[in-house]
């Protein structure tokens, strides 16, 4: 089995490939460091050239790309088979209509923890802040989802906040919620007084910020007050050390069911 990361960065994932996936050959990761400058022509032929390998069986463009490069074109230019990051328009398309498909990492991973951890989510409030196309928004799409169709739904009813989601507002939502999930980028959004008792908080964001002793050092921060918000929480995920490794699971696990090609393209026939 060969997966391929085509992006800069990735080295974490590649690493992570390498050493926990140890199966009878394992999943051999590659990845492609291209230039800044790359043209959008060159880097769709790049993903051309994967695409049509017989040794390859998923890749992913490591995001964000360049300004002068269109994202959509781009994921779009995945084969949909090899599509690990199920960014591709016909696995966005066929998650939203509960259609076997590749699940983007991260919700998945967030769904993952959730189970795994015997959640209730079914008839449950639940908040998710942010409403990015590959994270808070398939994160809602699964909270809000129908089990009985297969996959993760939740069956959760969901309130999806935003950057025009006025405090004030955004405190009675999270307040009133069983599970808050947060994936902004804004440190300390969520506080304990916005939270009641008992509450689960999964915690998505990633930002780095300055280290507080050690000038010149960064580190990783998510959007939760850990501090505070940990003394009211039934559970709560840490950054790091929380959702990223999680994903990066499940990123594998993507690899593998590429490999195994169990989801079928075309859809119907
Ligand atoms: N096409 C594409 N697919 C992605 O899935 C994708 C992407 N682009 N662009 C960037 C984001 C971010 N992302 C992370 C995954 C794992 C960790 C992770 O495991 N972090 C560790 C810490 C790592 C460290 O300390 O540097 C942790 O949270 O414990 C972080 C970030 C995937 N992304």
């Amino acid at each position: 089995m060969r997966a391929v990361v085509c992006y800069r960065g990735a080295r974490l994932f590649h690493h992570l490939l390498a050493r926990i996936v140890t199966g009878v050959r394992g999943i051999e990761s590659n990845t492609v460091r291209l230039p800044i400058s790359i043209t959008e022509q060159e880097l769709l032929a790049e993903i051309q050239l994967m695409n049509s390998a017989p040794s390859v069986d998923g890749l992913l463009v490591q995001l964000p790309v360049p300004q002068h490069i269109r994202e959509r074109v781009v994921c779009d230019a995945v084969a949909p088979q090899k599509d690990v990051d199920g960014f591709h328009i016909l696995n966005i398309g066929r998650f939203c209509v509960d259609e076997k498909s590749f699940m983007p990492a991260t919700p998945a991973a967030v769904m993952e923890i959730i189970r795994r951890s015997g959640v209730e989510t079914f008839g449950k409030n639940a908040v998710v802040c942010g409403r990015s196309k590959n994270v808070g928004l398939p994160i809602a799409m699964f909270l809000h989802g129908d089990a009985s169709h297969g996959n993760y739904g939740g069956d959760a009813t969901t309130t999806i906040c935003h950057r025009h989601t006025p405090p004030e507002q955004l405190k009675l939502f999270t307040k009133s919620a069983d599970i808050v999930i947060t994936a902004t980028g804004v440190p300390k959004l969520i506080t304990a007084d916005m939270v009641k008792e008992g509450v689960v908080i999964i915690d998505v964001g990633i930002t780095r910020v300055p280290h507080p002793h050690d000038p010149g050092k960064t580190v990783l921060v998510g959007d939760v007050d850990f501090e505070g918000v940990s003394q009211k929480a039934s559970l709560i995920t840490p950054v790091p050390g929380g959702v990223g490794p999680v994903t990066v699971a499940m990123l594998m696990k993507n690899t593998l069911l590429a490999y195994t090609k169990e989801i079928k393209f075309p859809l119907h026939n």
